[in-house]
């Protein structure tokens, strides 16, 4: 361990099938190549998409799969031409860990939009290896891909923000929506939906979140700062709130109707998909013709944005609500994210989890 010559074991938390549960599993990652970052993880958050990427739900699952892209890790060593870490460094990797660097998106520092994106589990690196998340005692990333957590930010409290923070950061800026005073709808109260909440807030925005019970009700407005919240159940309300919204970040994970949210939005209003869902969703043209209005999608954001929000954060005094567990309750915590029940992102703390020592005294898989 810790050498550049030999071959590293990695002890991380793997899905082997689509049942989606994870235990432990041992693997090699690659020797430290020159512009590589070797991250000891301290903290990952859970995102609905471990759980479609686990539980095979888009079809292309490879297992062993050790999920986990809300990475936040102290740098324990680093290759010989790394210049943006040092060792000592908290810092953090998100869902992306490589890109080709000679497209049009990877010269407009947009490469999540490279088509030769690496994903960071679920893929295969450049060295043929499967790639392997952050459910993990260690990544090797390349220092590209990853970013400083500012001071001022609990590197618990900042693992959110690397996807679901940046996840609803980057449309709003996109889009050009940003400026105070615009009317925001957030059409899920789950981890991104939180985060969608809170940044939109801090823009300056009227705020109603869009949920599916009245559950999260007095916390969304008296927690997270909402303004207004529907249930989207409610038909008279729904009809209160009609062409009111400039924009929808809606973030359900499963299909949904499109009409009744579409309804809401104002001449030009956008509704910006961001859940993974693998099944058409469906509207009528004039729905969207008879107001002029835009359905869109978004997939997370660049290294840069990523960096913006953490800093965007850091000044306005954000942080994200978070629920922190050990390794041993990733499944149960997997199980409830998935039955709704998290106020508003589980983390993991690896770091404190001992998992190469409970591996070590597990029978070897
Ligand atoms: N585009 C991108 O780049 C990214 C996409 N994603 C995707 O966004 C989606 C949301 O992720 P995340 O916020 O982590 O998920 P969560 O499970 O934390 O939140 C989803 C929310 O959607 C609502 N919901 C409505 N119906 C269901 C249902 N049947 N099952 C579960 N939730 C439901 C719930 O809110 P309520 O109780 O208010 O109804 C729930 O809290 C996922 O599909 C994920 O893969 C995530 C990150 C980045
Ligand atoms: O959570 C981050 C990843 C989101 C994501 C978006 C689209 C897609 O096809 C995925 O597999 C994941
Ligand atoms: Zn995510
Ligand atoms: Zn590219």
């Amino acid at each position: 361990m810790g050498s550049l010559a030999s071959e590293r074991t990695v002890v991380g938390w793997a899905a082997r099938d689509a049942t989606g549960h994870l235990s432990p599993y041992t693997y090699t990652v690659r020797q430290t190549g020159s512009e590589d970052v070797v991250v000891k993880v301290l903290y990952c958050g859970i995102c609905h998409t471990d759980i479609h990427q686990a539980k095979n739900h888009l079809g292309a699952s490879k297992y062993p799969m050790v999920p986990g892209h809300e990475v936040v890790g102290e740098v324990v060593e680093v290759g010989p031409e790394v210049t943006k870490h040092s060792v000592g460094d908290v810092v953090g990797v998100g869902v992306i860990v490589g890109c080709c660097r000679e497209c049009r998106p990877c010269k407009a520092n947009i490469e999540q939009y490279c088509n030769k994106r690496i994903w960071s589990y679920n893929d295969v690196y450049t060295d043929g290896r499967p790639t392997q998340g952050g459910f993990a005692s260690t990544m090797v990333v390349d220092q590209k891909f990853v970013v400083k957590i500012p001071a001022g930010l609990a590197p618990e409290q900042a693992a959110p923000l690397l996807c679901a923070g940046v996840t609803v950061y980057s449309p709003l800026k996109h889009f050009g929506l940003t400026a105070p005073g615009l009317r925001g709808g957030i059409l899920g109260l789950g981890g991104v939906g939180h985060m969608g909440v809170k940044v939109a807030k801090a823009m300056g925005h009227h705020v109603t979140v869009i949920s599916s019970s009245s559950k999260k009700r007095a916390e969304a407005m008296d927690h997270l700062g909402a303004d207004a919240y529907l249930v989207s159940s409610d038909a008279d309300a729904m009809a209160a709130a009609a062409d009111s919204l400039d924009y929808i970040i809606d973030t359900v994970p499963v299909h949904h109707p499109m009409e009744p949210y579409l309804a809401l939005l104002k001449l030009d209003g956008k509704h910006v998909l961001l859940g993974v869902i693998g099944e058409p969703l469906s509207f009528v043209s004039p729905m969207v013709m008879l107001g002029r209005k835009s359905i869109t999608g978004s997939f997370i954001g660049s290294v840069d944005e990523a960096e913006e929000v953490l800093k965007f954060c850091v000044d306005k005094g954000l942080t994200s609500q978070i629920e922190v567990v050990k390794m041993g309750y990733v499944n149960e915590a997997l199980e409830r994210l998935e039955r709704n029940d998290v106020r508003y992102r589980f983390v993991v703390d690896v770091a404190g989890s001992n998992i190469e020592e409970a591996a070590a005294e597990a029978p070897s898989n």
